[in-house]
This record gives C-alpha cells, structure tokens and sequence, in this order.
C-alpha cells in the first residue's frame, strides 16, 4: 500500500488538479464529506460538535465538516484560528459558503466547551505544516487537549495537527492526540512511523477521487507492506518438493554463553520452512545450541576462539550443501572475522543474511559488501546500524527510512533495520514499513529468529528484498500472536518459534 510524505501527495494533488483539470474544491468537498461522517460516528447522542480551522486547506476541510454537520441538523461551532482575508483561496471559498449555510466563525480564543459525547474537529494543519506550531495555534492545540480529556472525543483531519507527515515526530511541543484520524487518499509516513500513531488514534483513508493517473506521475516514495502484500510474496509449497529442494540453510551462529543465540536461530530457520538446517559452531557450543532440536544438523569447526582465517575452509565445505547462510546470532568475534566473513560471501556466492556480531564484524569495512556480488539481506537494530554507519543511534531512528533507503543503495543489500515498525530497503525502489510487531518484542533472541526465517525465505528462493519484507511481516505477527496469549511482557524469543508456524496456518502456507 502506497504510503506518502508531505511533498508527495501535493505532487499528486497538483498532478489532479493542474495536470487533470479536477476541480481543487471538489476533492475539498469530498475531503471534508469524510471527515464529517467519521465526526457523527465519534459522537454521543445529541452530542455536539465544536471544528477548529486553521487558515490553510486543511482548515478548509473544517469548513465544509462545519456546513454538513449544520445541514444535517447538529449542533456545530466553528473557531477559527486565521481571519478571512488570509486564508488560503479554497478554504476562503467554504468558509463563505458555510456563512451562507448559517455556520458563524467564532474567535481564536473561543473556549470549545466540548466534553462527554461531543466531538472536536482538528482542522488547523495538515500535510502544509511547516514548522512548530506556536501562540494562538499552540493554544488552540491545548485546548483541544483539554476537552479531550474533559471527555470529548477529538477526530484529526488528515493529520494531527504538529505531527509530521514525513517523520511521525511532532515539530514542537504542542501536537494534536486524537482519537480517530480521517486521512485523504493515501497513508500517510508520520501516521504509521512513532510516535505518530499515539497522535492519530485509529486512521482510515477516505478516497477522495484523485484518479489513478495522477497519483501514477508521482514516484511511489514509501510503502506499507499490508497482509495481503506480505502473502503474495510467499509461494505456496510445491506439491511434489523434497527436503532437499525446499531449502537447505547453513546457520553460522553462537559461541560459549550465546549457545540460545544459536538454537533461536535454528528455531527461525526450521519454522520458516526450510528443509535442511545446519549449524556451524565451534564443538563446545554444539550440544546447548542443538538441544531440544532434533531436526537441526551440525558441522563442527574446529579450533578455538573468534572465527578467523582458518576457518574459511571448514566454512567454504560446510556451505556447499547450503542454498543460504545465516551469519551472525552469537558468534565468536575476534580481529580477523570481518575479513573472513567478507571472504566467505564471496567465495561461497550464496545468498546470505547478516545479523548482530557478522553486521559488528564488518563494521569498519561496510563498503566492501557491494563488491561480495551476493545477493545480501542485512538485519542491524538501530544500534548495529548506528556502527555499520558511523552514527549515533539517536541519529539513526531520527530518519529510519531515509537512512535504511540510502544504506541499502550504498551496500548493494536489502537493510532489514528492525524497531519499533521495522523497515525494508532495497538498493533501489521504495523503501516498506511492516505494520506487525509489538513492543513484547523488544527482548534478548527474537532478533536471532528473525534472521533465521529469513534465511529460510532466501533458501527457499525468494530474492533478499521478498525474504526481508515476508519475514519481518511473519515474524511481527507471530510475536501479536504470542501477545495476545501471554502479554508483551510474557513474550520469550523461544514462543515466536511456534507462532511462525501459526501465521503460515493462517496464510495456508
Ligand atoms: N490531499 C488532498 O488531495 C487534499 C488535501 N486537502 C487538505 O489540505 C491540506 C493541506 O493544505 P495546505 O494548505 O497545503 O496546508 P495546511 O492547511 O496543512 O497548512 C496551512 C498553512 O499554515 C502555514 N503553516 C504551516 N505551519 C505553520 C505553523 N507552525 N504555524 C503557523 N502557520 C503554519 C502554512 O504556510 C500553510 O499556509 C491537507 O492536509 C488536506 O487536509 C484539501 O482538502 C484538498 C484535497
Ligand atoms: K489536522
């Protein structure tokens, strides 16, 4: 689903009205049709409404929520932020029309006296918001607040007001919490990236009647990977396939004290259907990693301490019987294991899936995956990607899908940056947030799962960006499902395991 920032959907407003000749105030009326039926839904019965307008088009949606509200019959009043000379020309032309229809414009600093049952139409900003909103805006935005917790019910239109479109962060102080938010035509980045959505409540999108053409003349910057989207992208099991043709993935995982790192690995890899599992690790860390999981295979390296140079050879003939590797979940890391793993992918010429101390590994030298020629899915959190990219963490979530889209084209490689709604880039197209996952996630080895599903998605033969997107899709909706069960806190790493196995049920997969 396509999902737009603040300067693409004027470009496809302008594409509708300049390139199309569609009237600008009738996606207005159609705009403010919407926001007016999902305001009679929030309220109680005889409630009443109170719209607040700010001067740009946005506050020109207010207007006509206003004047079908009146129409209808309810109790309606208007504040309005902006006097009539300077609104913008659309928001002019309803508010006038509303004047006619018998609406009267209060001013800024009118108390809304809005509480149970009532409802309050947040129509300052929208996708113009350019700045943090401050004075007689920040007031009206407090004030909205209060009469949201006096009990009234606030709808947003098109976005919380000082919450941007882009980024999902407010700008200033002041930004809008609203209990449903009504946006037009497409998705929005700043509804779906956090905090936005604590802002916007529960969002619909109301087709406006921007046609298709217009919307295709403008490049698709983002997208939402939606259900039906994440399934399309996993094949149904051939009828006649054997365990050799369903995937083989070799797991290169765990050292002493990160033997589960190992085994959660395995578990993703096996749940994410692969037919032949195999872990390579040193011999000591071979009976915890492997116990408790029969199905998996192992290969000893010998040796001792952080995979080096010496290893490449065990290595090299373990992956021969590998359709993918899964590097990473808990390995021994030393000086010489960035180059080995480098090496690796490029002598192996598999597909691969780097996560944790593989990503850590390679963190000084990131420029030379492109040259491995591998298809490569890469799985950091935002403090693996914070070392791949020279960053501070807080630099990293301040843009997670910029940064993902710009890393992934840098590396040649499908960046899988995993948080709180997780995001997919390929080195080229638009970048995908996965709406799945819940914060009972954030604890020790659902990483390591994560890896190996998608490792089994890579063997099965999905290309790196299809493996990334499924997996991070079925990985966040095992871990709703495991939620639902047994809380966000009672989540472990090991229940996900399982629930992989329920989405695939539920996918008939
Ligand atoms: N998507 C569509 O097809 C349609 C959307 N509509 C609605 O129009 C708004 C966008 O309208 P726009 O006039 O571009 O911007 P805003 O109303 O969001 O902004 C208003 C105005 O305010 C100025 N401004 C920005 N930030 C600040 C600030 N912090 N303090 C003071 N002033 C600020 C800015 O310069 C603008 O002039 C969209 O969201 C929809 O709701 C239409 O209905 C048509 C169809
Ligand atoms: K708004």
């Amino acid at each position: 689903m396509r999902l737009v920032g603040a300067a693409e959907m004027r470009a496809i407003d302008r594409a509708a009205i300049d390139g199309l000749g569609i009237p600008s105030l009738e996606l207005m009326e159609r705009a403010g049709r919407a926001a007016a039926d999902a305001a009679r839904g929030l309220a109680g019965p005889g409630g009443r409404f109170a719209v607040v307008c700010g001067g740009g088009n946005n506050g020109g949606d207010g207007w006509v929520v206003a004047r079908l509200l009146v129409g209808a019959g309810r109790a309606v009043r208007v504040v309005s932020l902006v006097d009539a000379a300077r609104l913008s020309p659309d928001a002019r032309a309803e508010r006038a029309r509303a004047e006619a229809a018998g609406v009267a414009a209060e001013a800024a600093d009118a108390p809304l006296e809005a509480g149970p049952g009532d409802v309050v139409v947040d129509a300052i900003f929208g996708t113009g918001l350019s700045r943090a909103p401050e004075g007689a805006f920040a007031a009206a935005i407090s004030r909205i607040e209060a009469a949201r917790r006096a009990g009234a019910r606030v709808l947003a239109v098109d976005v919380p007001s000082g919450l941007s479109a882009d980024t999902g962060q407010p700008l200033g102080e002041a930004c809008v919490r609203a209990d449903r938010t009504v946006t037009f035509a497409f998705q929005k980045r700043g509804l779906v990236l956090h905090p936005g959505p604590a802002h916007a409540g529960e969002v619909t999108v109301a087709d406006i009647g921007i046609p298709p053409e217009a919307a295709a003349q403008v490049p698709a910057e983002a997208e939402l990977l939606v259900e039906d989207e994440a399934r399309a992208l996993v094949p149904p099991r051939d009828p006649e396939a054997h365990k050799g043709e369903a995937g083989r993935v070799l797991v290169i995982a765990g050292s002493p004290g990160k033997t589960g790192a190992a085994h959660l690995a395995l578990t993703g890899a096996l749940r994410g259907g692969a037919g032949l599992v195999t872990l390579a690790a040193r011999a000591e860390v071979l009976p915890l990693a492997l116990a408790g999981r029969p199905e998996a295979m192992s290969a000893a390296l010998p040796g001792a301490g952080p995979l080096a140079a010496a290893d490449l050879g065990p290595l090299l003939e373990a992956a021969a019987a590998a359709d993918a590797l899964v590097i990473g979940p808990g390995i021994p890391r030393g000086d010489g294991t960035g180059a080995l793993l480098l090496e690796l992918l490029s002598r192996a010429g598999l597909p691969a899936v780097l996560d944790a101390d593989a990503l850590n590994a390679v963190a000084g030298q990131a420029e030379r995956l492109a040259a491995t020629g591998v298809p490569l899915l890469l799985t950091p959190h935002p403090g693996e990607m914070a070392r791949l990219c020279g960053l501070s963490t807080a630099e990293v979530q301040r843009d997670r899908l910029g940064l993902a889209a710009r890393q992934a084209s840098a590396w040649a490689a499908t960046v899988v940056l995993k948080g709180a709604r997780t995001v997919v880039a390929d080195p080229s197209g638009p970048p995908a947030v996965i709406p799945t996952g819940n914060p009972g996630m954030a604890t020790g080895g659902t990483g390591d799962v994560l890896a190996g599903l998608c490792g089994a998605l890579l063997a099965g033969g999905l290309a790196p960006g299809a493996a990334g997107r499924a997996g991070a899709w079925v990985h966040g909706r095992a871990g709703d499902l495991v939620a639902r069960r047994l809380g966000e806190r009672g989540l472990l790493a090991g229940d996900l395991g399982a629930a992989i196995g329920e989405v695939w049920a539920e996918w008939r997969r």
